[in-house]
């Protein structure tokens, strides 16, 4: 089987095109595990396959490090878009992307060699309300900046739905003792039915965030596409940011825009091809 690896901002996936690749007889759950492994296997946050779709340029699937899936991934959704156009499967430097989350217009920044260096993605808009996202943390209506405690330690939670799940949570400092102690007790605390992703943000000031990453499913990563886009209303709710920011994530920079004419958020960042293989196991 050939594989792709990409990222974007540091969120790496192993990429397999089903244009090409016959997966129907592949238990992707277990796939995902085994080629996802930083020692056993190639090495990634989770599995991204991309597949033909009948009503956008591509269709996304993204499953976690630990084989779960998840309905959206917005580094993820950069790359795919970049690999569909690089590779020739659509000519269209603006495409839609099928995702679990609905189909989403993407537009592509290309470089002077006429390959992708940047997508901008829109995000659609963010769900609020308690029951849709899930969490029980209210019985109804949006949860923002709710004095909750977690292990403990006392936070003020925004939860927001990008298609999935986040708990984004305004902190001093996002320390290891916070992103890696407390990231997976959240990650499965009751109060989330489906678990959650949790950010940790920092801000810098009305324009400019620092977010560190626990994700569901595949721990601490080096961004997250949804989540900076969750940060960025989270922000916007909470009185701590405008409605345009640039995040810091470890892996790289994402700019997020809550446009308030149509409620969707939009996102731009890189997105880049680092090597093919094929894959024995
Ligand atoms: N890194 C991804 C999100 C993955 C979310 C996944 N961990 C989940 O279970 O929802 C992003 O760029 O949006």
């Amino acid at each position: 089987m050939r594989f792709t690896k990409m990222h974007g901002a540091g969120n790496d996936y192993v990429y397999v095109d089903c244009f090409t690749e016959n997966l129907d007889s592949v238990d992707l759950s277990e796939l995902s595990r085994k080629i996802a492994h930083r020692h056993f296997g190639v090495g990634g946050d989770g599995l991204i396959l991309i597949r033909p779709s009948e009503i956008a340029d591509a269709k996304m699937q993204m499953l976690n490090a630990d084989g779960s899936e998840s309905e959206m991934c917005g580094n993820g959704v950069r790359c795919v878009a970049k690999y569909v156009f690089d590779h020739g499967i659509s000519t269209n430097a603006q495409m839609k992307i099928e995702t679990g989350a609905g189909v989403l217009d993407l537009s592509l920044h290309l470089g002077d060699d006429g390959k992708t260096e940047s997508v901008t993605v829109d995000m659609g808009e963010p769900t609020l309300e308690a029951a849709l996202i899930p969490t029980k943390m209210v019985l109804n209506g949006p949860v923002v900046d709710h004095q909750v405690k977690f292990g403990g330690h006392a936070f003020t939670a925004t939860c927001v739905s990008m298609g999935n799940p986040h708990c984004v949570l305004f902190v001093p400092k996002a320390s290891n003792e916070l992103v890696l102690g407390l990231g997976p007790t959240i990650e499965s605390d009751p109060r989330f039915p489906n678990r959650t992703n949790v950010e940790f943000v920092e801000v810098i000031s009305a324009d400019e965030v620092r977010q560190r990453t626990w994700e569901r499913g595949s721990g601490e990563t080096w961004a997250c596409g949804t989540g900076a886009s969750a940060v960025c209303v989270a922000g916007v709710l909470t009185g701590r940011t405008n409605r345009r920011i640039t995040n810091h994530l470890l892996g790289g920079d994402l700019v997020l825009e809550w446009d308030d004419s149509n409620n969707h958020v939009m996102m731009t960042g890189g997105a880049t091809e680092v090597f093919s293989g094929d894959w024995n196991e």
